[in-house]
């Protein structure tokens, strides 16, 4: 994923304090460094790892609760009512701990967290080693532990005051749900917050067809014109889905600079429709992956996305070179870093970057032969072919077993709030089957 899409054989990559310092042959890395610890890699690539643009982490604890549902039926009479009832500290712990061991078991390194209790995130993710942009979310009704807007954004601010700058690997950021949800007073006050603090913009956007109709109506603009009537568009912004745009909104994005998330699973899921990527791509968009969040997908799967994404657009443009696999894999990593505004860091295997790496096993049936290493890693590989996973030089997996987290214990916590919730929604659930 370096500017050339070099793939090397018999390659290594040299890493001192987390940061990449050598990439060349395994001879010369070897005549010329000596390695306190060296992890092989026989009958394995070694590729950056993988960026989820657009999650909402805890939110594993509520997959499969409501399927087959359109998005304002899914979110208003299932998913909200659910978030009230049952996000507070220690669902977003426990679901927090168990999204990141899907994550670092499916190869994702970074991930952008749009959710509640960012405090509990950032205290999870530190200790499991990943790398994320922590977004608390705030809209304009009451959400878990808020009101409304007011003291949502309030706690919001102050939690990016408090951990912007801490650590490294965290990184604090303003998000606002939606055009449909936030008004345009409380749009401009997280831009304005956001740039006085330096930090990412997220939001959800042009989502489904309903609320380019909703905004319309509401504000005489269509969703992306609307937040550039507010002054909403600059590079720090990147729009999750963006699904319904017209041509000039397209080329605004381009022009503002905006990066965009592009989540093929929920949108085929909700029923949302296919984002025009292969023209948002064409016109020069930044363009990333996400997965969603686990009740709209249901899964933090990177390379379903990877696939999906290479797939669908073949189909609705009947053009086979439309989004072609060596473009997908990059928007799954160096493009989806520079979306995030983070490719002087990550996203690739470069002199410089930090270490952010997974390796991915070739030996099993449905990766041999090999021809075409790229066109394995989008058309054939799965998240249980990850191997190794290593964040900031700090390996975090190693033959498909987790250092940081203790999957035992997640599985019996995340089980235990979820017999609760089934309790409580579904109290004849017996009597149903
Ligand atoms: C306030 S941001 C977090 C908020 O967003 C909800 N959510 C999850 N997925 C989607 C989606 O695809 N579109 C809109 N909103 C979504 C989530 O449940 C949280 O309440
Ligand atoms: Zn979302």
């Amino acid at each position: 994923m370096n500017d050339a899409q070099s793939v090397i054989k018999n390659g290594a990559v040299a890493i001192k304090n987390g940061k990449i310092i050598a990439v060349d042959k395994i001879g010369k890395i070897q005549s010329s460094y000596k390695a306190n610890r060296m992890i092989p890699g026989e009958g394995m690539v070694l590729m950056p790892g993988l960026v989820n643009g657009h999650s909402h982490s805890a939110m594993v604890l509520f997959r499969g609760l409501a399927d087959d549902l359109a998005l304002q039926d899914w979110l208003q009479n299932y998913i909200f009512p659910a978030e009230a009832k049952f996000v507070d500290d220690n669902f977003v712990r426990v679901g927090e701990q168990l999204a990141c061991w899907e994550m670092i078991r499916g190869g994702t390194t970074t991930f952008v967290d749009m959710y509640f209790k960012p405090d509990v995130a950032s205290q999870v993710v530190n200790e499991c080693g990943l790398r994320a942009i922590i977004a608390p979310s705030s809209i304009d009704f009451p959400s878990p532990g808020f009101q409304g807007w007011d003291d949502a954004f309030a706690a919001a601010v102050d939690f990016v005051k408090r951990s912007k700058g801490k650590n490294p690997r965290i990184i604090p950021a303003i998000a606002a749900h939606a055009p449909y949800t936030v008004s345009p007073e409380n749009l401009k006050q997280a831009i304005e917050a956001a740039r006085q603090y330096d930090v990412p913009l997220t939001i959800h956007l042009a989502e489904t067809k309903t609320e380019v109709e909703d905004v319309q109506k509401r504000y005489n603009a269509t969703p992306v014109q609307h937040l550039e009537n507010l002054g909403f568009l600059e590079p720090r912004v990147f729009a999750a889905h963006v699904v319904w745009p017209n041509e000039s909104e397209i080329a605004l994005m381009a022009k503002r600079g905006i990066g965009v998330i592009h989540n093929p699973d929920s949108n085929l899921k909700l029923a949302s429709a296919f984002a025009p990527i292969p023209a948002m791509l064409k016109a020069g968009i930044k363009v990333g992956l996400g997965t969603d969040g686990a009740a709209s997908n249901n899964v933090l799967d990177m390379w379903k996305a990877i696939r999906l994404t290479a797939l669908i657009h073949k189909g609705t443009t009947l053009d086979p070179t439309a989004v072609p696999a060596n473009t997908v894999l990059r928007m799954a990593t160096v493009g989806g870093a520079e979306a995030l505004g983070l490719a002087d860091k990550i996203g690739a295997i470069k002199v410089g970057l930090q270490a952010d790496l997974i390796q991915v096993e070739l030996n099993e049936p449905h990766l041999i032969p090999i021809y075409n290493i790229i066109s394995h890693l989008v058309y054939a590989a799965n998240a249980q072919d990850v191997d190794t996973v290593i964040v900031d030089g700090k390996v975090l997996m190693q033959k498909r077993k987790m250092l940081t987290l203790d999957p035992e214990r997640i599985r019996l916590e995340a089980t235990s709030i979820a017999d609760r919730i089934d309790a409580e929604l579904r109290p004849n659930k017996d009597a149903q089957l």
